[in-house]
């Protein structure tokens, strides 16, 4: 684990006084959270804590929940992304998310990785596209002979990195990840967090998990919720060796969660 300093790396995402609501029910509580550029960020906490829909905030994929709504603030690139003028879908596609469970489209491998581009207007060559996307997401090897073959035919972990291809076509600056490793084994595991560290270099990635081996190994920030509250942010070598809170500790040291 390499120490990171917050203040070495600019923020590219932040939130301000941010507070996530479901109706009346608030989940998140008034959070303070800078998200640095080309750094993995590991958000970790007890279930229900609030982590996913903290990261559904980053690309307002909270629009899709009817009774969602936030306070405060979601600043990418210096711009409230909550601000009236924002569109959403743009937001999506520099800000991408991967999900829990593997989710292709019921389509060819090709289709599903040049699908996003496609339909907003792509004006390259859709095979180069295709080759370079899914090169950067490390399946390219596997596929290449078998690209007009479905999706739905790779395999758990296959699946989840062509999610992370599909993502990386739309050409995003972040891509949010939520426990993209719950549904694998742990083969396909360890290659996905091998690909997260190569990912580093061109995106910031910002993962939830459950998984505190999993945050200790490949992030290098760590934000610790709890209750809907941000306990403690900072290095990932810091959090798991010296926290500051006792909270994080016992949360660390597994005595409760
Ligand atoms: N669509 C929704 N409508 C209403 N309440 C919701 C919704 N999604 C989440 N919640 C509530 O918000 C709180 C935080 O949930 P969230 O899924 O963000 O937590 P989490 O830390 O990601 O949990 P887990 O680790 O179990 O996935 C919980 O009380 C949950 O019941």
């Amino acid at each position: 684990m390499k120490e990171v300093g917050l203040e070495e790396h600019e923020a590219i995402l932040e939130t301000r006084n941010l507070s996530i609501y479901y109706g009346e029910h608030r989940v998140v509580n008034g959070i303070d959270l800078q998200v640095p550029a080309h750094q993995v960020t590991a958000v970790i906490g007890p279930s229900g804590c609030g982590k996913s829909s903290l990261l559904r905030v980053f690309n307002r994929m909270n629009d899709f929940i009817p009774t969602a709504w936030v306070k405060g603030e979601v600043v990418f690139h210096g711009q409230n992304i909550y601000g009236k003028k924002t569109d959403a879908g743009l937001i999506r596609q520099q800000v991408g998310m991967v999900f829990q469970r593997p989710n292709p489209f019921p389509k060819s491998i090709f289709k599903n990785v040049v699908w996003g581009p496609k339909i907003n207007g792509h004006q390259g060559d859709l095979n180069d596209l295709a080759e370079d996307a899914l090169r950067k997401a490390a399946l390219w090897d596997e596929v290449k002979d078998r690209l007009r073959d479905s999706a739905l035919r790779l395999s758990g972990g296959q699946q989840q990195r062509l999610c992370i291809a599909r993502a990386i076509a739309m050409n995003p600056e972040v891509i949010l990840m939520d426990e993209p490793c719950s549904a694998l084994d742990p083969r396909a595991t360890a290659h996905i967090e091998d690909l997260i560290q190569e990912l580093r270099s061109r995106y910031t990635i910002v993962i939830v998990t459950h998984n505190m081996q999993q945050a200790a190994r490949i992030s290098d920030l760590t934000a610790f919720l709890y209750e809907g509250n941000l306990v403690e942010f900072g290095s990932t070598k810091k959090i798991f060796t010296q926290p500051e809170q006792k909270r994080t500790e016992d949360y660390i040291t597994g005595r409760f969660g």
